[in-house]
């Protein structure tokens, strides 16, 4: 720990300084875990805190036994979000300072669904708390289409306005891909526009908005010192929002990438084979222990709600990922809730802050 204290208090690198302070003694631990395939090496001074000896006095030395009770390293959302969010303020309120201009992300929320409701308050919530405006628009469940596109359509010319979200997904009498189509592609801070996904998927090419939640994904193992060049990844679930994005994404970090969804043959083993996985299905619970190689990386992206009488809400979140037994295999993994969830807001407030800052060609 008096180690820990030191490098602190010592002058960092750029790079060391985006870490969250537990890893900063050891920036790339878990590429070199990655390596290694070891769960356990480097996260010893962790493991005995979580595990204190029976015998506190006498020096403990890991055993075979310990071995296999290995935990991996939990790869903390939350606290990389509140880091990002702390940077945003920053560089908002010297965009303001330089040139005025206050970044402005507007929202529609379309019907009543509950936890869209809930997603769309914490957007609001983050942006005040980094001084980005937000502009709210709740319809009813009956909207006609054309009245969702008035609304982009006033949001598209204000010039106070930097990113529209349309929150998804929207009900069903509407056609999705008109409305998302509708959002001028210089606003789309979601990313979820055609064009930027084309221009995700070839190289050379740069996207004007990367989609927030595959985004969040990278970030967090790029500030987690997790090198992904030659990696094998696999992506399971392929979703026009997370899984296919997160997909590009990864070959564009020069990983090996493999997408498994619902008509895969044995998917068990082909996920086996990662040294990184990302999954993005909504079904709790898939990816089991025997899913996963030892020391591998797993981000999970899935948010499922299942029945819990002894939580005051009735339910509880859970990831795809079984977490019990992924963390006697994995090196890292990112928990549910607290891992991609608090991410994927944090970089659409990126988004629109970037957006406003190329509008204004501020840098
Ligand atoms: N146009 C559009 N863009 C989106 O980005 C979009 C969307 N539609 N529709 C719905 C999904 C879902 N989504 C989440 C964002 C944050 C959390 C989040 O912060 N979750 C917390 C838990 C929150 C809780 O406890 O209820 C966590 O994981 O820690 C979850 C889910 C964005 N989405």
């Amino acid at each position: 720990m008096a180690s820990m204290v030191a490098t602190d208090s010592s002058p960092s690198s750029a790079a060391a300084r985006l870490l969250p302070v537990r890893l900063r003694t050891d920036a790339f631990s878990l590429r070199r875990l990655l390596h290694m395939g070891s769960t356990y090496s480097t996260t010893f001074p962790r493991y005995f805190a979580l595990r204190p000896s029976p015998f506190p006095t006498s020096p403990v030395v890991p055993t075979a036994a310990m071995a296999t009770e290995a935990s991996a390293e939990v790869i903390d959302g939350k606290a990389v979000a509140k880091q990002i969010r702390d940077e945003i303020t920053d560089e908002v309120s010297r965009m303001k300072e330089a040139i005025g201009v206050i970044p402005g992300l507007a929202v529609i929320l379309v019907g009543d669904r509950k936890d869209s409701a809930t997603y769309v308050r914490n957007k609001k919530k983050a942006c005040e708390s980094v001084g980005i405006n937000s502009f709210e628009v709740h319809l009813p469940e009956d909207t006609t289409e054309q009245e969702v596109l008035t609304h982009i359509s006033v949001f598209n010319d204000n010039p106070s306005v930097h990113g529209i979200l349309v929150q998804l997904p929207l009900p069903s009498h509407m056609n999705e891909q008109n409305v998302l189509n509708a959002i001028k592609i210089e606003k789309d801070v979601d990313g979820f526009h055609p064009l930027n996904i084309g221009r995700l998927a070839m190289r050379g090419r740069e996207p004007l908005f990367v989609p927030c939640t595959p985004k969040g994904c990278i970030e967090l193992l790029h500030r987690y010192g997790v090198s992904l060049k030659g990696k094998r990844a696999v992506v399971i679930g392929r979703s026009n929002i997370v899984g296919m994005p997160a997909a590009l994404l990864l070959q564009r970090e020069d990983a090996t990438v493999s997408v498994v969804h619902s008509r895969t043959n044995n998917p068990e083993e082909i996920t086996r084979q990662a040294d990184l996985i990302i999954s993005a299905v909504g079904q709790p619970n898939m990816v089991r222990g025997s899913w996963i190689k030892p020391g591998a990386v797993i981000i999970d992206v899935g948010i499922n709600p299942v029945d819990d009488i002894n939580s005051p809400r009735g339910y509880r979140l859970v990831g795809d990922v079984c977490y019990e037994e992924a963390c006697k295999v994995a090196s890292a993994i990112t928990p549910v809730p607290g891992g991609v969830g608090p991410m994927t807001i944090a970089m659409l407030l990126q988004n629109t802050l970037i957006s406003a800052e190329r509008i204004y060609n501020f840098h």
